[in-house]
Parts: C-alpha cells; structure tokens; sequence
C-alpha cells in the first residue's frame, strides 16, 4: 500500500511465458510534471517499461521523447522498452496515426503496440511481450556471467597448473628409492 500522495499504483500478476509462470510486479507511475521527483526513483529497479501515449492526444505523443530521456538516465541500462499506443477504441477522436507510433517505436528499437483498457486490445499481448524480453535480456545476462565466471576458473586453473613444479621430472628429484 502506498500513500495517495505518491501517485504510484502497485499490482502483482502472474503470466505465463514459453510455459513459464511469471509472477510480475507492475508499478504505474503519475505522468505529470510534478510528481516526477518522486516516480523517477522508480525506474532504477526497473526491469521492463512501458512507455504509453494516447491516440486521441499528440501533446501526449510528443512528450514520449522526454520520457524516452528520463529512461535513458534514471532506468538501469539493460532496461527493457515498448511503446504503447492507448485507447486505440477512441478512433473517432484519433490524433496519432499507428504509422507515426510505428515510426517513433522504430526509432528508438522498440517493439510497439497500439492498446485499448477499454476493450482489453493487445493488453495481453503487450505485458506477454515485455515479460518475454525482460527474461531473454535476464537469460543473456546469465549466460554472460557464467562465460566469464567459466574463462576465470580455466585461467585459474591455468595458472595453478603453471606454477606447480613439474611432474615426472621433479618427483624423481624427490624420490627417495
Ligand atoms: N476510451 C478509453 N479510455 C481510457 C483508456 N485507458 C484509460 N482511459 C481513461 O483515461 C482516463 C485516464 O486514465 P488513467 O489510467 O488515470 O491515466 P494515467 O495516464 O494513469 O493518468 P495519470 O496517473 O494521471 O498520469 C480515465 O478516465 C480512463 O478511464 C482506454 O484504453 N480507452
């Protein structure tokens, strides 16, 4: 629970992904201006964002560019991101065409998809989505470690082996028969 004051909403939700159950925390920070001291300190656990616009409002297109830089600075650096277009229902109040979601979502190499909250379009979809390369990022970063921690233990070894004085030759030095 969070007090009202911090205008961010909190929710646990368990998706399945290639098979996998993923239990996945969803925090909604407040778009305006003056709450973003305080959902900005969000982004640094972040594993995965949604970056959302709504249709029916270019202001709120354009002011992806300046989320998309308060990203890039608060949120750590193998973030995973997808533009989302929302209430893709309101097509009679449409301001953004899907081709200049498509175009910024290029852009920035972001996957994108255009949602409604109203009649559940791509909701699924999308947080499937960002789960999925949430993990693929996580199994990469994974497996980097474990090459690295693997070519350490080799070198490691090698030394060892390279400092030993030599077998054959120096036991027969020592041996005592
Ligand atoms: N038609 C339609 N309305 C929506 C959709 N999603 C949200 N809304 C409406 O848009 C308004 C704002 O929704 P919020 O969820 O408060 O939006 P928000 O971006 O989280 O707002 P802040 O927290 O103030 O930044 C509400 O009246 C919602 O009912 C949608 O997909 N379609």
């Amino acid at each position: 629970m969070f007090p009202s004051e911090t205008r961010v909403d909190f929710k646990m939700k368990t998706i399945e992904v290639d098979g996998i159950k993923v239990r996945i925390q969803i925090w909604d920070t407040a778009g305006q201006e003056r709450y973003q001291t305080i959902t900005k300190q969000y982004y640094r656990r972040a594993q995965g964002i949604f970056l959302v616009y709504d249709i029916s409002s270019e202001r709120s297109y354009q002011h992806i560019m300046k989320w998309v830089s308060d990203v890039d600075e608060y949120a750590p650096e193998g973030v995973q991101k997808i533009l989302i277009g929302n209430k893709a229902d309101e097509e009679q109040k449409r301001q953004v065409g899907r081709e200049q979601g498509q175009q910024l979502a290029k852009e920035y190499g972001m996957d994108f998809y255009e949602t409604s909250a109203c009649t559940n379009l791509n909701i699924k979809e999308s947080f499937t989505r960002l789960t999925e390369l949430v993990l693929q990022a996580h199994r990469k970063e994974l497996e980097g470690l474990r090459t690295r921690a693997s070519n350490e233990l080799a070198l490691t070894e090698l030394e060892e082996e390279e400092g030993k004085p030599e077998g054959p030759a120096n036991s027969s030095k020592t041996c005592w028969c």
